[in-house]
């Protein structure tokens, strides 16, 4: 499968949102709807992006006990969402809960465990108690996820290959700490790959946030990320 385009649509105001989706309708498929925009205007909000015709990817990185993530999956299952995130540092009887109350809810909801943040480095999980190195960490959680009922996993563009190799065909990786070439550095992403490259060591999706909403035009930024995709395959 090709490798799809997620925006992150992380703005403050409703507003803001408003012409950027406006400009994308019709060439982009799926919008991410994160914590900034989520906590501001909540599942009303949700509901009026996927009323546009984009299809949502809602991450709000659950990460609780077993039964208070496994409640929020049905209480979010309402909504029309096609993914959703959650915690595997949450561990397997969390991620076997989420699971089981989407099987029950919303069947085809697919649950996204984030491994390591891609604003993480060695030195930062080092600091967390986590003596591995951020590729063997995101080896470890990948592989807990899947056996935990999940099919699809969050990591950086630079762990796919690996996890080609030793996960199923059918699972789905979605990497954030994507930037085009000449846009590396400067904010908190710290495992980073251009969308060409993530699109080649096989992410099913990227998600891009700021390189397309700082953009002059993001419309324009899009379609560039868009027609790199289509130039890997
Ligand atoms: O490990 C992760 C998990 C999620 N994200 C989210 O992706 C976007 C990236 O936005 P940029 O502006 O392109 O950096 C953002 O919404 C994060 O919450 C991530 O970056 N890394």
């Amino acid at each position: 499968m090709p490798t799809d385009l997620i925006l992150a649509l992380d703005v403050p105001t409703r507003e803001e949102a408003a012409p950027i989706l406006r400009q994308l309708r019709g060439s982009l498929r799926w919008v991410k709807i994160g914590l900034q925009m989520f906590t501001a205007h909540g599942p009303d909000y949700v509901r009026a992006v996927a009323d546009e015709g984009f299809d949502i990817f809602l991450d709000l990185k659950l990460h609780d006990i077993p039964n208070t993530v496994a409640k929020a999956v049905e209480s979010l299952a309402s909504l029309p969402i096609g993914m959703l995130t959650l915690h595997t540092c949450g561990g397997r009887e969390m991620m076997t809960a989420a699971d089981a109350a989407r099987r029950a809810t919303k069947p085809g909801l697919l649950l996204l465990g984030v491994t390591v943040l891609t604003s993480m480095n060695a030195a930062g999980l080092a600091e967390t108690g986590v003596a591995a190195a951020p590729d063997a960490q995101v080896s470890r959680l990948g592989r807990l996820a899947i056996d935990s009922g999940l099919r699809g996993l969050v990591c950086s563009p630079l762990e796919v290959t690996a996890l080609r190799r030793e996960l199923p065909a059918d699972v789905q990786l979605v990497t954030p700490g994507i930037r085009p070439a000449g846009e590396a550095g400067g904010d908190d992403q710290k495992r980073i790959m251009t969308p060409a490259e993530a699109a080649r060591a096989g992410s099913s999706y990227i998600v891009v946030g700021r390189p397309i909403l700082k953009a002059p035009s993001p419309a324009e930024a899009a379609a560039k990320i868009m027609a790199d995709l289509r130039g890997t395959k």
